[in-house]
């Protein structure tokens, strides 16, 4: 195997002039000095150790200034910066190969909270390092380690199976023609299951996506997690962990007291190109007008129970089921005025009511909607008309993916 280093030089601009370490009026002079200070030490492969500590002073300013305010007001040039802090750590650690993990995760870091520099050089990073850690020496974790079945509790509020009412059933069609789904289906905006569609993903077709697959493809990988079991919820709140650790923590074992975690519309794909190779965009989305680069993929996966409520979204979805079942209501954007949205700006897409437990006391018209009703199982691609209302609830380990077009 090529030595770590010399891969990571390659990837790193030949001279330090490349490197392009300005920055506006917004980050201080010292600052930009450090940052100097230590791409000299780096690059004249001096003091390693020094070059480390450098970083890590570099990740913990600019991580101060991402976490003041909201995320929209901060400035742009902080996460250039911190972007530039995990480039440079990362770079350290490959010195040492025992250190991988640490880079892969310092990179995800950069590639979660900082903002793209030289040319997506994190991206190209951390593919170096996962393709050095898997082909290195590090055997793959023993899938048989892990009885998920046995150690899962079964959820207690919500049913497990649910009864589509004949009437309400999102219709179903195999394979339909491209011109047969535009003029049915995209043009009168209205929902459908498409099946057969995508049965030759590997991801469908060899049931690929197991728990371990998962975990030894994308466990040391860093992503972001929902914690608390809907997102409207006060006690809800957002965190970063490995892949590991999340489905130690909130797949194979669900713990009363602990919240629901979900790592939901992640664009996990972009993260691991390897995952990318499982699937495959739809023909169909070659119907809309927007480019198939502007088309956005995310991943949902969880464990029984997730609960993402009533909303609406900007675009056409192809959200399509992989592995586990989920439960889905939909709502026509006619039926608006019936689903009381919040009225605040942040969630005026997001529905005040609780779906299989409606507050009919504050909400009685909601009974007075017209909705659509489907169970999602592998293999099913369901199409949800931009606008239209959906709810979704997992019956099982669930992990889905959808396509956002126009
Ligand atoms: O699967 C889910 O939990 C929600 C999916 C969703 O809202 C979407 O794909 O837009
Ligand atoms: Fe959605």
């Amino acid at each position: 195997m090529p030595c770590l280093w010399d891969e990571v030089l390659a990837v790193l601009p030949p001279r330090l002039e490349d490197l392009r370490l300005e920055f506006n009026k917004t980050v201080d002079k010292s600052l930009v000095f450090l940052l100097r200070q230590t791409v000299e030490l780096l690059y004249e492969d001096r003091d390693i150790a020094k070059c480390l500590q450098l970083s890590q002073t570099i990740i913990d300013f600019s991580w101060e200034k991402l976490n003041i305010g909201t995320w929209r007001e901060v400035d742009k040039e902080w996460r250039r910066v911190y972007s530039y802090g995990c480039l440079f750590k990362a770079a350290c650690l490959c010195k040492e190969e025992t250190a991988v993990r640490e880079a892969i995760k310092t990179c995800d870091m950069g590639l979660l909270m900082g903002a793209t520099i030289l040319d997506n050089i994190l991206i190209r990073l951390v593919n170096i390092l996962q393709h050095h850690k898997t082909t290195g020496k590090r055997p793959l974790e023993d899938a048989a380690s892990h009885q998920e079945s046995s150690r899962k509790k079964p959820s207690a509020v919500l049913p497990s199976t649910q009864e589509i009412r004949p009437g309400m059933a999102v219709p179903r069609v195999r394979c339909p023609s491209l011109e047969h789904f535009r003029a049915q289906y995209l043009a009168p905006q209205k929902p459908v299951i498409l099946e057969g569609i995508v049965d030759h993903w590997p991801a469908v077709r060899d049931c690929k996506w197991s728990v371990d697959y998962i975990r030894n493809i994308a466990g040391c990988r860093t992503v972001p997690v929902e914690l608390g079991s809907r997102y409207t919820d006060e006690q809800w709140s957002q965190t970063l962990m490995t892949v590991d650790e999340f489905i130690e923590k909130y797949i194979l074992v669900q713990e009363e007291q602990n919240p629901i975690g979900y790592l939901a519309q992640h664009q996990l794909f972009e993260q691991i190109p390897e995952l990318q190779r499982d699937i495959d965009i739809p023909d169909y989305c070659c119907l809309g007008a927007g480019n198939e680069d502007e088309i956005t993929i995310n991943a949902w996966f969880g464990p029984k129970g997730t609960v993402s409520p009533l909303h609406q979204d900007p675009q056409h979805n192809f959200l399509t089921q992989v592995v586990g079942q989920k439960y889905i209501r939909l709502y026509s954007p006619e039926q608006t005025a019936k689903l009381h949205p919040h009225s605040t700006q942040l969630l005026h897409n997001t529905s005040q009511v609780d779906v299989e437990n409606p507050d009919l006391v504050n909400f009685p018209e909601f009974q007075l909607a017209d909705f659509q009703e489907c169970t999602l199982r592998p293999g099913d691609v369901l199409f949800i008309p931009v606008k239209y209302w959906h709810y979704v609830r997992s019956l099982d380990i669930s992990f889905s993916v959808s396509f956002w077009w126009s």
